[in-house]
């Protein structure tokens, strides 16, 4: 297996190309990845470059940021594996200057498409706000931008910054207070009709066996951000969770609803989950099917 962290614009072997999401919070669905898919090219990226390329072809499966499942008809999820959470996330977090009723400006973390969408749909539907957005590039800090609001997401929004702020939300807490819902951050996708589609068998069980040495990777990982093994095993345990089951399906649906009423994706009302039992074993998910809350 080859592994890079950004793959040549013309790759010309027939290699399965892999995308996956280079932060922590992805290492649990990698782990053992060579093994169980030998002769698999793996890609390492941030998620707007992961989702960038698979919609432009130079990926065969990714695990891209959940909102940009909604933007295709070709796409399905291929696997029951993701990067979910209950309620705290620690990663993905909007520091804002003022009240968030006040947000006149927002910078939004490059590397984020999903919570890029979440944060504008919780200024939206609780506070009538509709924020100016810029672009907060992937080396900058919240010093680098004037901006009332910034989002960070990923491995360098896990330190908190020095910066004093007026309001800090953890973004799936107020997900899951507001809707009691899990939300699912990225998820593998594929195109219907390219070969990454029968990938889902073997990208979930790359994901038990991460499961299963989970603390080795927290260990591992875990110093290289400057956290603890702990600190990282609860991140990857408590914060974190990698099934995609049917409360996290309704997660998704909720968000697909809130995100194309505020236009934030186009109505499209494809079926994101095949209905293949081996895959995921219940009904599938449209926007025609979603329910209100
Ligand atoms: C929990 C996280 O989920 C990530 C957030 C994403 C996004 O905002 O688009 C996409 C993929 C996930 O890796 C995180 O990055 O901290």
């Amino acid at each position: 297996m080859i592994q890079s962290s950004r793959m040549s614009e013309t790759d010309p072997t027939d290699r399965v190309r892999i995308g996956a999401v280079r932060y922590l919070n992805s290492k649990p669905l990698i782990e053992g990845l060579p093994a169980t898919i030998p002769g698999a090219e793996l890609v390492l990226d941030v998620p707007s470059r992961l989702a960038d390329d698979l919609a432009a072809g130079k990926l065969d499966v990714a695990l891209i940021p959940s909102v940009e499942a909604f933007s295709d008809a070709n796409y399905v999820a291929v696997s029951d594996a993701c990067v979910a959470t209950r309620g705290p996330v620690l990663s993905v977090k909007l520091y804002s200057r003022v009240h968030p009723g006040q947000i006149r400006t927002l910078a939004l973390d490059e590397g984020s498409r999903t919570s890029a969408a979440l944060v504008k749909i919780l200024l939206e539907e609780r506070y009538g706000v509709t924020p100016q957005v810029e672009s907060l590039p992937l080396q900058a800090t919240t010093r680098d931008t004037s901006a009332d609001a910034v989002l960070l997401i990923g491995d360098r929004a896990i330190h908190p910054p020095e910066e004093s702020f007026h309001t800090v939300w953890d973004l799936g807490t107020e997900w899951s207070t507001w809707t009691g819902l899990p939300f699912v951050f990225a998820m593998w996708v594929a195109r219907r009709d390219r070969p990454g589609v029968e990938l889902g068998k073997p990208l979930g069980a790359v994901r038990d066996r991460g499961l299963d040495v989970i603390s080795d990777i927290a260990r591992r990982e875990g110093p290289q951000l400057g956290m603890s093994q702990p600190a990282a095993l609860e991140y990857l345990t408590k914060n974190l969770h990698f099934h995609l089951g049917s409360a996290e399906r309704n997660g998704l649906q909720l968000f697909r609803k809130l995100a194309t009423r505020l236009g934030l994706v186009p109505d499209l009302g494809h079926t994101l989950f095949a209905p293949s039992p081996s895959r995921i074993a219940s009904s599938p998910v449209t926007s025609a099917a979603a329910t209100s809350h």
